[in-house]
């Protein structure tokens, strides 16, 4: 390794460690038809000679050094194939690439002198933005690569317009700085790509709309300068809820050339283009000057004139930035393009001093809770397919069934091995045999033959001899037969065999086929099991919710039959209500109770020593044993006549203190009872004959009011009408037939008089 490679090769660690100036080789192309002369350079070095310094007459000229050396990285001559050219100055940046490096390749030089041929190449000698991208994809199909996302690009500038090559759209853009990736054309078509042919697919289109024009210099002469960018975005998962985001841009730039008028003969429009070809080139070539001079100088923040043209916008970063950069300078030997040549030479020899320092692109993004959501659930997913396998195989471990299908597999392999084997076995004895036969009919021939010649020789010397060797040939046939016989025999047998074991590997067969069967079966009652469990539950439920319904139904029909009820019972009694009451008797009253019960509350106010029943029972007579053989107890089988029926307390209970006599008790008759009294408040005491409550002061009253009451009937006998019905009455008040009168102690209390239809009506009303 000499000198020179040594440093090429250093330089190259350099430029992949990312802080590195940018590689600039030279290429020069060869002659072409019109140019006459060439030179022939070394590998490394370009020796540019000028023509008029070997003139006689220009004085100025005459003593000066007659070449001019300058050094690069690379200088390709004419020869240098394609292959070369890419492997030296590309190829090796392109890992860096998918790792998050940006890089650039662009070629520099003079119109015609083989940028385009450089960059993009021809059918034939394909150039470097096919080579490059093809080797990113075959790099991006590498495992730590996978995930890799390419969005495409293609853009050219034309009169300091940036013009989008994917899209048939005539529109200017715009570049835009942002401070994660650099230069971005705002609005352009990005074409997300998968393959190397989906980019090739997309630069020929590109060079389709590209602006190209016939000019002097060159044939097809590329009237702007072209961009093909690819975006690389990978994610890489790094811990916690962090994910890092790998992000690189790869730029191929094919510009126009610089041109001198003189040299291209342009007019017109072809004018106006090189014109703002050479301004946007002279706009580098400064840009590139002011690099150089501050990395010479060490100056920090220099100012550089990038904001000058478009293209040293989009190429900010290439040339001063976070980026990897490769130049070539194409030149041709051609004398005529002298001055061109030599100012690429200078350019890209200052361009040598331009250092940049290339970050690895990596952004950390906050990974969204939802997307870990997502994540989570697969894994769940994921987890519960992983327990079913786990399920799966333990039921495959434990069930014999399916240990005894193993074995019955095993045995079934084996028996069609054994068939396999005796096949092949039969096909050899088959062929022998046939062999055989084959044999036994050349002995035949033979045979027939010698006695052919036996019958024709008249020699019996040879006759015999003849004779001796058809019988050779016919020990010969019959050995062959027998044997041939016997290989038959085998041949039965195997054949004997083979449809026992074909028999054996279908039993086999079948009995797998029945546990399969049997397997899916068991799985079928399973599901069927589980699924009568669930219809058996649904069904229950469904259960449950009508009786739910129906019980809502009849509460709210018991609900209308109560109010219906009640409304009827309230007509009714508004009816009975009209019953005239007479002055000072209390209105008559019905109390329903439960809605079908006809009970009478107990009006326990203020009187809670007594220790009465809440309600009065009905239809229970009391018969006391005195009042048994009473009329009264017997005429009283209207079920609607009550008693107490209850024993009271015992302080309560003491032998009333008032006894009537039994005159009184015979003359009652049941035909009213002396029992609804007001009496106001007292001490409550039994009248044990009677069963009735009393008290102290109502005793006193009652003893007194006996005596009016006689009084009044004695004046009534003596106004003879003693014949008269008596009417109930107590004292001054008289009862009607009908009426029941209320009493604060005894709620109740009726009329025995009642007449049967009014009767009637009152309990049609409690049913
Ligand atoms: N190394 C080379 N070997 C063979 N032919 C070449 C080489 N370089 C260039 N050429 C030929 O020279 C001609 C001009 O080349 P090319 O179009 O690439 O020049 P250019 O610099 O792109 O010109 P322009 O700036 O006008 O577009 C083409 O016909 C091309 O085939």
């Amino acid at each position: 390794m000499n000198q020179f490679e040594k440093e090429t090769k250093q330089f190259i660690d350099e430029l992949k460690n990312g802080v590195s100036n940018i590689l600039v080789a030279i290429r020069v192309r060869p002659l072409s038809q019109k140019e006459k002369n060439y030179q022939n350079f070394g590998n490394k070095m370009i020796v540019l000679l000028d023509p008029d310094s070997e003139r006689e007459d220009d004085l100025l000229k005459k003593n000066r050094l007659k070449e001019t050396s300058f050094a690069f990285d690379f200088v390709f001559d004419k020869w240098a194939p394609q292959q070369i050219i890419y492997e030296n100055t590309t190829e090796f940046l392109l890992e860096g690439v998918l790792e998050g490096y940006n890089t650039t390749v662009f070629c520099y030089g003079a119109t015609g002198s083989g940028k385009t041929f450089t960059m993009i190449g021809t059918q034939q000698e394909v150039g470097i933005m096919p080579r490059a991208l093809q080797q990113l994809f075959n790099f991006s199909i590498q495992d730590r690569f996978k995930d890799t996302q390419f969005k495409a690009c293609y853009v050219e500038i034309y009169n300091e317009n940036i013009r989008d090559l994917l899209t048939s759209e005539d529109k200017n853009l715009e570049t835009r700085e942002d401070k994660n990736s650099g230069i971005q054309i705002a609005g352009v078509t990005e074409v997300e790509v998968r393959t190397v042919s989906e980019v090739l697919a997309l630069l020929k289109v590109g060079n389709k709309n590209r602006s190209k024009e016939a000019t002097d210099a060159n044939k097809e002469s590329s009237r702007s300068h072209a961009i093909l960018q690819l975006q690389i975005e990978s994610k890489e998962r790094a811990t916690g809820i962090q994910e890092q985001i790998i992000q690189s841009k790869f730029s191929l730039v094919d510009l126009a050339g610089s041109e001198r008028a003189a040299n291209t003969n342009n007019k017109g429009q072809r004018m106006i283009e090189g014109a703002n070809i050479n301004k946007s080139l002279l706009v580098l070539g400064n840009c590139i000057q002011s690099l150089s001079e501050a990395n010479e100088k060490g100056v920090k923040n220099p100012f550089i004139p990038f904001r000058n043209s478009k293209l040293t916008r989009l190429l900010k970063d290439s040339l001063g930035g976070n980026c990897r950069t490769v130049m070539i300078s194409n030149v041709t030997p051609a004398v005529n393009c002298f001055e061109e040549t030599y100012n690429t030479l200078v350019y890209a020899n200052r361009a040598k001093n331009i250092k940049t320092i290339a970050n690895r692109n990596v952004l950390m993004a906050q990974n969204h809770i939802s997307n870990y959501a997502q994540l989570i659930q697969n894994l769940r997913q994921e987890n519960e397919e992983l327990k079913l396998l786990i399920q799966q195989q333990q039921y495959n471990l434990n069930n014999p069934q399916l240990m005894v299908n193993k074995v019955q597999n095993n045995r079934s392999l084996n028996w069609n091995l054994l068939f396999i084997k005796m096949l092949k076995i039969s096909y050899k004895q088959k062929i022998q045999f046939y062999e055989m036969e084959e044999q036994q009919n050349h002995f035949q021939q033979n045979i027939g033959f010698l006695q052919f010649q036996k019958g024709r020789t008249q020699d019996k010397f040879e006759q015999m001899r003849l004779q001796e060797r058809m019988d050779n040939a016919k020990n010969q046939k019959a050995i062959v037969k027998r044997s041939q016989d016997d290989l038959e025999q085998h041949l039965v047998e195997y054949e004997v065999q083979k449809v026992d074991i074909q028999k054996q590997v279908q039993q086999i067969q079948d009995s797998n086929y029945k546990n399969c069967l049997y397997g899916i079966m068991k799985q079928g009652e399973f599901k069927i099991e589980t699924i009568e469990i669930k219809i058996q539950e649904k069904k229950r439920k469904y259960q449950e919710q009508i009786q739910d319904e129906q019980v809502k139904q009849l509460r709210t029909q018991i609900n209308k039959q109560q109010a219906k009820i009640i409304q009827g019972t309230k007509q009714k009694l508004n009816v009975l209500k009209k019953v005239p009451s007479l002055p000072g008797v209390d209105s008559p009253y019905y109390q329903l109770q439960n809605g079908q019960n006809y009970g009478i509350q107990r009006y326990q106010k203020n009187k809670s020593h007594l220790k009465l029943p809440p309600v009065v029972q009905l239809a229970q007579v009391y018969k006391s044993p005195k009042a048994q053989n009473t009329s009264l107890t017997n005429k009283i089988d209207d079920p609607m006549k009550y008693r107490i029926s209850q024993k009271y307390s015992s302080r309560l209970n003491r032998p009333p203190s008032y006894h009537p006599p039994s005159s009184q008790r015979k003359s009652a008759k049941g035909r009213y009872i002396n029992r609804s009294l007001d009496l106001g408040s007292g001490r409550d005491c039994i009248n044990k004959s009677s069963g009735e409550i009393q008290n102290e002061i109502s005793l006193q009253k009652l003893h007194r009011l006996r005596k009016e009451y006689q009084q009044q009937r004695f004046e009534k006998a003596m106004n003879n009408k003693s014949n008269q019905k008596s009417q109930p009455s107590f004292g001054s008040k008289i009862l009607l037939p009908g009426m029941i009168h209320k009493s604060p102690y005894l709620k109740n209390f009726q009329n025995n008089n009642e007449p049967i239809e009014l009767k009637k009506q009152r309990l049609k009303c409690l049913i």
